[in-house]
């Protein structure tokens, strides 16, 4: 997916969060979106993917070389965010099914195959509110990189994960990653280190209204 960003800023009351952001985000480029806690990262990842409004600016999104209204953006992002819920009342089995009539999970990708992939074969029928912190994590990562999607944000990706974790986030970021727009937001390189761009949203702080 094509995203222009032009003159784009985020006030909340009377605090700017980022003011004058351009920005192209191609097809196939990943996009480490980088500053101190507080700066705006999880805001301007929350602006391009529809849920907030800009202040000021515009953002524009195509997919293969025709406009995609903002409305109809969902249907095509994949987003995980560690402040994006699960349905714990469910249990693994059926949070996929459910999950998957909303959003299709990529070719060849079967439900079977991704609780594989998350290793989490044992835990097919248990409720997810009892999984760990880091089996949550896994998953939100999944239904994400393996969603048919071709704009992809992960906000701090490895929240919660441990070394063995965040190796398996690496690999499957990788594998998924072709083709993609991808934004990461973080603070930490191992998440981001493989991003062919950077974005430091502090650069974009130095016009406050006062
Ligand atoms: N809905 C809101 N209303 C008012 N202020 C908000 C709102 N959401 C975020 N903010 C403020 O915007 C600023 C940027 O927050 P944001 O969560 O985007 O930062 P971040 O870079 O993602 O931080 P972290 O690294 O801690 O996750 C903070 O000062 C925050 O308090």
């Amino acid at each position: 997916m094509l995203i222009e960003a032009t003159g784009l800023g985020k006030r909340f009351q009377r605090d700017w969060i980022y003011r004058g952001l351009t920005r192209t985000f191609r097809p196939g480029s990943a996009t480490a979106v980088l500053g101190p806690n507080g700066a705006g990262k999880s805001t301007l990842l929350n602006t391009i993917s529809g849920q907030l409004l800009p202040t000021e600016g515009t953002l524009t999104y195509a997919l293969s070389g025709r406009a995609l209204a903002v409305e109809d953006l969902p249907q095509h992002l994949a987003y995980a965010a560690p402040y994006l819920e699960l349905l714990e009342e469910l249990t693994l089995l059926e949070l996929l099914h459910f999950h998957t009539q909303f959003k299709a999970l990529r070719p060849g990708i079967t439900l079977d195959k991704l609780i594989g992939l998350m290793y989490l074969d044992k835990a097919r029928h248990r409720l997810v509110r009892e999984f760990s912190s880091g089996m949550k994590q896994r998953l939100k990562l999944a239904l994400a990189l393996y969603a048919q999607a071709p704009l992809l944000l992960l906000d701090e990706p490895t929240t919660n994960l441990d070394a063995t974790g965040v190796a398996w986030y690496q690999e499957h970021v990788q594998a998924t990653r072709a083709g993609r727009t991808l934004l990461l937001s973080s603070n930490v390189p191992a998440e981001y280190a493989f991003c062919d761009e950077e974005l430091l949203v502090t650069d974009f702080q130095l016009v406050r209204e006062k």
